[in-house]
């Protein structure tokens, strides 16, 4: 059954004298893709770097799982199941593919106090960290690119890698920033299957711009424009409504 991972509710962030994101509601739904649009300067980027924690807001509350995250940090954000991937990328280019998602998994494990059978928790939280960064590559279609050097590897599996990176850490929420940025068609077709794979375990929230991409892909369509939103709903009612073509999808 489809549940509520992400709630916010009326979130603003001032600026100086510029509400870039004013009084915005969001409910992410396990199973469901959010996908969020609007003009350049709209708001997009820092109402996700609220939800991560990266910004805090100046009013509104997040809660994540049942918790209020509002004022916590993106660590702890994390560690309570949210991770999202940036759109300037955070992979070790002269690494190997595994190495990076190998990485990104470790980041996740807790340090553990010092004790005598440590050695024997160091044993258990290895194979635990290597069977998530398994599991990640293989959702991000990455297996057979495992010893390839990240840094040779095309735009599109860098972008894939990025995704096998933050499902690494194992999150129950997705934030993506433009994931098909820069794709070629084929490219993008792949990125869309990619996630339509990892949708029925994830609460996802994309902000996109690839006009095809959002209506295979969303299941929720949030309109912004100058930080407020301007329509929310079922993709088909938010293309139809007159607010929206005028302000952005009529510009496409
Ligand atoms: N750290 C900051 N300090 C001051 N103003 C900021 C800051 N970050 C963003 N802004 C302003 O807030 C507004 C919203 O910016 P934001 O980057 O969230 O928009 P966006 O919808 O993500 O745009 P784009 O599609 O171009 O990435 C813009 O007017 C921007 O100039």
């Amino acid at each position: 059954m489809s549940e509520v991972l992400l709630s916010a509710r009326n979130l603003t962030k001032k600026f100086g004298g510029l509400a870039a994101v004013n009084d915005v509601s969001v409910d992410l739904w396990r199973d469901r893709i959010h996908v969020v649009i609007g003009p350049n300067g709209a708001g997009k980027s820092t109402l996700t770097n609220l939800l991560s924690g990266d910004l805090p807001p100046t009013s509104g509350t997040i809660m994540l799982g049942g918790h209020d995250i509002t004022r916590a940090s993106p660590e702890q954000i994390s560690r309570r199941g949210l991770g999202r991937s940036y759109q300037k990328t955070n992979i070790f280019l002269p690494f190997t593919v595994w190495d990076n998602v190998r990485l990104a998994a470790q980041s996740r494990t807790a340090q553990q106090p010092w004790n005598p059978l440590r050695w024997l928790q160091n044993a258990a939280q290895d194979a635990e960290v290597n069977e998530r960064a398994e599991s990640a590559l293989e959702l991000a279609g990455l297996t057979s690119r495992r010893t390839s050097i990240a840094g040779a590897a095309s735009h599109g599996e860098q972008r894939q890698l990025e995704i096998a990176m933050t499902l690494a850490t194992n999150p129950q929420v997705l934030l993506l920033d433009e994931p098909l940025a820069g794709m070629g068609v084929a490219e993008a077709e792949r990125m869309v299957e990619l996630l339509l794979r990892i949708k029925p375990q994830h609460a996802m929230m994309l902000v996109e711009h690839d006009i095809d991409a959002i209506f295979a892909l969303a299941d929720h369509l949030t309109v912004m424009v100058n930080g407020t939103v301007i329509a929310s709903g079922l993709p088909a009612d938010v293309r139809s409504d007159e607010g929206v073509q005028a302000a952005y999808l009529g510009e496409h």
